[in-house]
């Protein structure tokens, strides 16, 4: 499981995150919603332990990513797979290559080996292997994009795996495919997936547990339904897409 315990990080004199307290429930779907730049890729950051706390424990099973040593943190990066909102594949690269990256840093696997797992891991995420592996990233669409990096961040099998914004600039029916493929990796696969999102739509689709991001703290934790029957402020108007009740609230008129 991975804990979240008294999180705060602040960035010279910006307070970003005072106090985020989340447990991420194995084997589950847990979204983390919030209006822009409330902090949520700092949290995942923070898990995988690219950012260093300003305070509070980040426990990722039995290691702490706080004070983890380097050894620690290499066996942290094994466990936790993750995509980037952005540059997650690298340009110059083809996709088997891309994918088959963290592979050859991390393993001591023959190319049989590497191509068999590439291959298996692009069929994985919806992709045709044989027709994408040897194309560039600008050869594809945004979707198969999100879909190859995702095959990147799952190739060394690893037991979490953080999506940043999965669906963004993506249309409907794309975006419901990878709603569809985080669902599959979890369920069928075994995975358990952390998605940040602003998509409410994709949310309630596949969410077990959605937790809601404001002033630094989780403001609302639980299920679907209980988050869509919260009574709490700031989310009725997140649900509602009401910029006026949130702004008034934020403001604290
Ligand atoms: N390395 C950094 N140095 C300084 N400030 C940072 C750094 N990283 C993030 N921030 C600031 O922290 C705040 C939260 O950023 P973050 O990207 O985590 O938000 P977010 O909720 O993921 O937003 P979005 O939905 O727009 O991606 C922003 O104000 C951002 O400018």
């Amino acid at each position: 499981m991975i804990k979240i315990r008294h999180l705060k990080k602040v960035f010279g004199s910006k307070v970003v995150l005072r106090d985020v307290n989340l447990d991420i429930k194995d084997e589950k779907i847990t979204y983390i919603l919030g209006m822009s730049g409330q902090g949520k890729s700092t949290i995942i950051k923070h898990i995988v332990g690219l950012l260093k706390p300003t305070a509070g424990e980040i426990w990722v099973d039995e290691i702490n990513v706080a004070d983890a040593d380097i050894q620690q943190l290499y066996e942290v990066r094994k466990r936790v797979g993750f995509t980037f909102q952005e540059g997650a594949l690298f340009d110059s690269m083809n996709i088997f290559d891309n994918v088959a990256f963290p592979l050859k840093e991390h393993t001591n696997m023959n190319k049989d080996e590497i191509k068999k797992r590439v291959f298996e891991t692009l069929e994985m995420v919806g992709l045709d292997a044989d027709r994408v592996a040897y194309l560039y990233p600008h050869e594809l669409s945004g979707g198969m994009r999100k879909r190859a990096a995702t095959a990147r961040a799952i190739i060394l099998k690893p037991k979490y795996i953080l999506y940043d914004e999965p669906t963004s600039g993506l249309d409907p029916i794309i975006s419901d495919k990878i709603t569809r493929m985080i669902e599959s990796l979890t369920r069928e696969h075994k995975m358990t997936s952390v998605v940040i999102s602003h998509d409410l739509k994709e949310t309630f689709k596949s969410a077990d547990y959605v937790a809601m991001l404001y002033n630094g703290e989780i403001i609302e934790y639980g299920t679907v339904e209980e988050f869509k029957n919260s009574q709490n402020p700031i989310v009725r108007a997140f649900i509602e897409g009401n910029s006026e009740k949130y702004e008034k609230i934020a403001d604290g008129v």
